[in-house]
């Protein structure tokens, strides 16, 4: 299959650089790359380019809202025909509907699994070219997703899987973030009566009320002024099969009370459409916050929760379960050396250890991230302790030692830390530290962090 399209990726972090890089590679003509927006035109005159991606944000080191749209519209001038990919903060709704309005093709989380970002830039080449696809839609196929432990704990978590998933029971999944939920929702559904059917995941603390009818109800043709054709709801198209919740507990308080009509009534209503349509599911739900918490703070509602929890699965975080680490690392290990085309690294006992001392506040998805950079980084066929503190926070773990013992130089230097391991993001950097936002940009604020 030939390959077709010149992509530029902008991209300040040299190695998120060399990964996206090395993705694209085997599929398009030719990638091209610029650190920031401003080299753009200079590259614009040396070659066409048919797609670039560009990160967004209201501050630090991406473009903001209007140097956003100025470098959208000299590329679009430019090149009409340019597939513009933004990639922005999933909390900034805003901007993304702006952006896309000025005429960027697609925008990505900035927070995406990488193989997203490639997919997406597979499919704007896709549009560009088809013809040199043979028709055929270029797919970039992720590893495929393996369930691996060793613990007792998750034995035992196993052994709720095979007794819940066969029943029709509602499944509510606790765990930090990281930990596997999502994995654990899609073994339920795999093995569950259910399985030869759909699996829908949707993250419903991403929506506001608006665009969670939409999303989940769906809408009629002229049922408002975009609405142009009749659109289907995650509910329906979930019919059948599994409709997996996630992060239920960031669900605003007047849309759990839609969501709890539906449920009670197994039966959806687009929207400006007055005909109810029966939907069979299995409902799976997913939070990292503790909704009894939430139910006696008044956020949320008792009822709505007594429809989730048929049957709760707690899923310890990895700190509590160091045994899982070296059977995961060499999951991961075998995985991306084999996708990134590597000969299967080795490694040291001392860096194995080294990493079951660290807490993994980012769990299982952190330590996925840690070996993913350290394969494709990687120069020679073994990958050590010190290879691996480099690349993360690890050696700052368990021996934590401060400048000064004094309480608030602590705290502000562990916020610090937090905020550099959560790149800056800082619901995460609260979700860690077990404060509300408000706390954080409150101590932000005294620290002058
Ligand atoms: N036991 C495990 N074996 C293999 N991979 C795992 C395991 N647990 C988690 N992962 C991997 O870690 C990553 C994060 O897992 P997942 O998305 O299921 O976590 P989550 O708890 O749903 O996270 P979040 O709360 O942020 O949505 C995924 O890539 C998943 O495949």
């Amino acid at each position: 299959m030939g390959k077709s399209g010149n992509v530029l990726v902008v991209e300040k972090d040299k190695n998120v650089l060399k990964w996206i890089v090395g993705m694209l590679e085997d599929h398009v003509k030719k990638v091209i790359t610029a650190e920031t927006p401003c080299q753009i035109p200079k590259m614009l005159k040396q070659t066409t380019i048919d797609v670039v991606v560009l990160p967004f944000s209201c501050k630090g080191d991406c473009i903001e809202i209007e140097a956003g749209i100025k470098v959208l519209h000299f590329l679009l001038r430019a090149n009409p025909e340019a597939k513009v990919v933004f990639m922005v903060s999933p909390d900034d709704l805003s901007s993304a509907v702006k952006l896309m309005k000025e005429g960027a093709v697609d925008v990505i989380s900035n927070r995406f699994e990488h193989k997203e970002l490639v997919n997406r830039v597979l499919s704007c080449l896709d549009d560009v070219n088809p013809q040199n696809n043979g028709g055929q839609p270029l797919i970039f196929k992720p590893p495929e997703k393996k369930f691996v432990y060793h613990s007792n704990k998750m034995k035992e978590v196993v052994r709720t899987i095979e007794k819940v998933a066969p029943s029709e029971a509602n499944v509510l999944i606790l765990g930090e973030n990281g930990t596997g939920k999502e994995l654990v929702a899609n073994s339920i559904h795999r093995k569950s009566k259910r399985s030869d059917n759909v699996f829908m995941s949707v993250d419903v603390g991403a929506f506001n009320e608006s665009l969670f009818e939409n999303e989940l109800f769906g809408h009629k043709k002229g049922a408002y002024t975009d609405a142009s054709n009749d659109k289907a709801g995650r509910f329906e198209l979930a019919d059948g099969g599994t409709l997996f919740l996630d992060e239920i507990g960031n669900l605003n308080i007047s849309v759990q009370a839609k969501l709890l009509t539906v449920l009670e009534k197994r039966e959806v209503t687009r929207i400006g459409d007055n005909h109810p349509i029966a939907v069979d599911i299995r409902l799976v739900s997913a939070t990292n916050k503790s909704l009894g918490q939430l139910v006696e703070a008044g956020e949320f509602r008792t009822d709505l929760l007594y429809r989730l929890n048929t049957v709760e699965l707690v899923l310890p975080p990895l700190r509590e379960r160091q045994e899982d680490i070296p059977i995961l690392v060499s999951y991961f290990l075998s995985m991306y050396c084999a996708l990134y085309r590597k000969p299967l690294l080795k490694i040291d006992k001392s860096a194995v250890k080294c990493m079951q001392n660290y807490d993994w506040p980012g769990n299982v998805r952190e330590l996925q991230h840690v070996i993913e950079k350290s394969v494709i980084l990687a120069e020679g066929n073994k990958l050590t302790k010190e290879e691996l503190c480099q690349r993360t926070l690890l050696e700052d773990s368990k021996d934590i030692s401060f400048s000064s013992y004094n309480l608030e130089d602590v705290e502000r230097e562990v916020i610090n830390k937090v905020l550099r391991l959560k790149s800056g993001n800082l619901t995460h950097t609260a979700d860690v530290l077990g404060l509300t936002r408000a706390s954080l940009y409150r101590r932000l604020r005294k620290y002058q962090l």
